[in-house]
């Protein structure tokens, strides 16, 4: 934008400007070093006894930690002027955390708070009182630059020192996912504040700053929800450990250290280990709905309709109770809608009164211990394990594997006698404890769980790559937010699962969510042009209608394709991964599963030190350099990736669409560059270079 002013004297003012931030930003840190010492000198063996001293060390050991200053980040990044129409002007530092002067008066406000919202939102279009926003370019804890946007008024000249949006997206990978809170979009942002009683669905292309926003959002919800979510809890749920090694240090960062992250296979682990693989077809039927039905049965028909009565002996006296109360107790307690567990522990109770009122009717006084006596009788004890039996879900489901009747009568109409056939074990384990359960069993398992007593349920889940799970998972977590709300997040495109979810609609309903809000992220973060045009040729074959986010990155990025000769594969790989390796920033080198040792071991030779990654773990080390096997490359980003096969990739899928969204998640980890190598011909989606 043209400006009237000689540049020489722009640039002194922005000198001057800046060393004013500075000075601002120093009289920060001091305060914050204030409110440190405060709370240090605050003694926590004053309380009125040891169990409050001892949870007010805590609290004071907590917020200790939470007011130390790290001199690599600055306190502030970002400042809002805002002049509304009915109270003074104020600027406000927006930065990670609250600090306050002597006075107790904001010096720097939490990004969370309400009054930071403006900083986010307000445009030209709707100021929201903002005059000027301003960014601050950070490096090693010192302001660099500003970057102002007035928003009223004639439009003026900004003062600006480059996109610090597009310079914070191109700063070279090292290590974890960072936070991205001094420059959350607008779109970003109003997803992050949505009210905690409300579920939102993200559909989002690659990049699109799904996995950002939903981590935003839960530190946003803690801040602003704290006593209500500290006491329910938090969770993340991603696809694998490498995924949660790479976003795991982005609440820390953001001072929530209390938000357990889990993978869908941690989050039921123990219910049993997974000791069996089972072919795709089966896995699906596992995990579709029809089995909540099915295991519903499984559950409830194990109940006998009485067909004694009960007598429970008590001194010289037996005492009845006819075979058709009973029935009637335990249809009462079967109608009530508890858990079949929970009412069965009500059983023995109902008996003893009825018990009880025998002995009234034959002029006996009993009391309440009398009841409670009776209701621990093995009269009553054995009489209860006959008509109500205590069940527990790998019981039950051992013996549905294992049992053609009782599988039959468990599926009523909901299964046909082939898929009844498919499910039953070949060779069953003789044992509940010997049963060789598989991923999708775990499922199972935690539904039956539920049925037999509820689940606990947390303030608020985010779940991640949800596109992945089954309905049955699905239930899994949904669940565990039954009373909370959930942030779901996933692309339909990139869903590589043979039970990939075919809608939103149905997964939230599966995730007990069917009023929710659904929004959809188009604006591409991550991948640039040049690569994602390259990407979205798959689109139309494997999920038509979707359409490919536009990339907001000024960098175009750079794609390369290098065929190799059949044998000279892994030279190329190395050559290509020497290339990527020799500026800053992280390297990815994606291949298929059954390459990675070939691609690993001709790295070793060539000397190039690298990690790596497993679906269940990530990278210890951080090494510039990740070899990366293309099933766990879900959600993860590198500077450059090198591609290692992609006809080999998608070869790999059970299915012509999963192999080609496979293809597509792993050409679409790249920040900055995508080097293809082959040497087999590439699928013909990816059509000619
Ligand atoms: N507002 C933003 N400011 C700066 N960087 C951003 C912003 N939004 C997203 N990013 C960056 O873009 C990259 C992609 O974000 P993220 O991983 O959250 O995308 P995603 O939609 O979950 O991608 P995928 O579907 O491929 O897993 C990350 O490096 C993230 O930090």
């Amino acid at each position: 934008m043209p400006t009237s002013q000689p540049a020489g004297t722009k640039q002194d003012e922005l000198a001057d400007e800046l060393a004013r931030e500075q000075a601002f930003l120093d009289e920060a840190r001091a305060q914050l070093g204030r409110m440190r010492e405060l709370a240090e000198s605050l003694d926590a063996s004053k309380a009125s006894d040891a169990v409050s001293g001892e949870v007010l060390g805590w609290v004071l050991a907590r917020r200790i930690a939470s007011l130390q200053d790290d001199p690599r980040a600055t306190l502030f990044f970002g400042r809002i002027d805002v002049d509304p129409a009915d109270g003074p002007s104020e600027q406000l530092h927006i930065g990670r955390r609250h600090v306050s002067d002597e006075a107790g008066d904001p010096v720097v406000v939490d990004w969370r708070a309400p009054v930071s919202t403006a900083f986010y939102r307000a445009s030209k279009l709707d100021p929201m009182d903002v005059v000027l926003r301003r960014r601050f370019g950070v490096d090693r804890g010192r302001l660099t630059a500003i970057e102002d946007e007035h928003l009223q008024g004639p439009e003026q000249s900004d003062r600006t020192t480059g996109s610090l949006l597009a310079s914070e997206i191109e700063r070279p990978r090292t290590g974890p996912m960072r936070d991205i809170v001094s420059t959350i979009q607008p779109e970003q942002d109003e997803i992050v504040r949505s009210d905690v009683a409300v579920s939102v669905c993200v559909q989002g292309a690659p990049g699109t700053g799904k996995t950002a926003v939903g981590l935003h959002r839960a530190a946003w919800l803690l801040y602003s929800f704290r006593e209500r979510l500290d006491r329910s809890g938090v969770l993340v749920v991603g696809p694998n450990r490498a995924f949660l090694d790479h976003i795991g240090a982005v609440l820390p960062s953001l001072g929530e250290v209390r938000v357990r992250h889990a993978t869908i296979e941690t989050l039921l682990e123990h219910h049993g280990r997974v000791r069996a693989d089972e072919p795709a077809d089966l896995a699906t039927l596992k995990g579709d709905a029809r089995l909540a039905a099915v295991l519903r049965r499984a559950v409830w028909s194990t109940l006998r309709r009485p067909s004694e009565a009960l007598v429970v002996p008590r001194g010289a006296r037996k005492w009845r109770v006819p075979a058709y109360e009973v029935a009637e107790i335990v249809d009462e307690l079967a109608a009530r809608g508890v858990r079949y567990s929970a009412a069965r522990d009500l059983l023995p109770q109902r008996l003893a009164h009825h018990v009880l009122l025998e002995m009234e009717r034959a002029g006996d006084a009993p009391d309440d211990r009398v009841q409670d006596a009776v209701a621990r009788s093995a009269a009553v004890k054995k009489y209860v394990g006959t008509v109500w039996p205590a069940l527990d879900p790998q019981g039950v489901l051992h013996r549905l594997w294992s049992d053609p009747e009782v599988l039959r009568v468990a599926a009523g109409d909901d299964l046909t006698a082939e898929e009844r056939g498919r499910l039953l074990w070949d060779r069953p384990a003789r044992t509940k404890g010997a049963a060789r359960w598989s991923r999708a069993d775990l499922a199972l398992l935690d539904e039956l769980d539920d049925l037999l007593r509820r689940v606990p349920s947390l303030g608020h889940i985010v779940l991640d790559e949800a596109q992945d799970l089954s309905p049955m998972q699905l239930q899994a977590v949904g669940r565990r937010c039954s009373t909370g709300s959930v942030t779901v997040l996933g692309d339909i495109a990139q869903g590589t699962t043979p039970w990939a979810t075919a809608s939103w609609e149905e997964a939230m309903r599966h995730l007990g969510k069917p009023e929710h809000d659904l929004v959809v992220l188009d604006r591409g973060f991550r991948v640039p042009a040049a690569v994602i045009e390259y990407a979205a040729r798959l689109l139309p074959v494997m999920a038509p209608g979707l359409g490919a986010p536009v990339s907001v990155r000024e960098n175009p990025g750079r794609l390369e394709i290098r065929p190799a000769d059949a044998g000279a594969l892994e030279a190329e790989v190395v050559r290509a991964v020497e290339k990527a390796a020799a500026g800053p920033g992280s390297v990815g080198v994606i291949a298929p599963d059954a390459g990675l040792n070939r691609v690993s071991a001709a790295l070793d030779a060539a000397g190039i030190a690298h990690g790596r990654l497993d679906r269940d773990h990530g990278d210890d080390e951080d090494h510039q350099v990740e070899v990366v096997p293309a099933s766990v490359a879900k959600g993860l980003e590198f500077d450059r990736t090198v591609v290692v096969e992609p006809a080999a990739i998608a070869a790999a899928e059970p299915d012509e669409r999963t192999g080609l969204r496979r293809l597509y998640v792993v050409l679409t980890r790249a920040v900055s560059e995508l080097t293809i190598v082959h040497a087999e011909p590439l699928p013909a989606a990816l059509g000619t270079a």
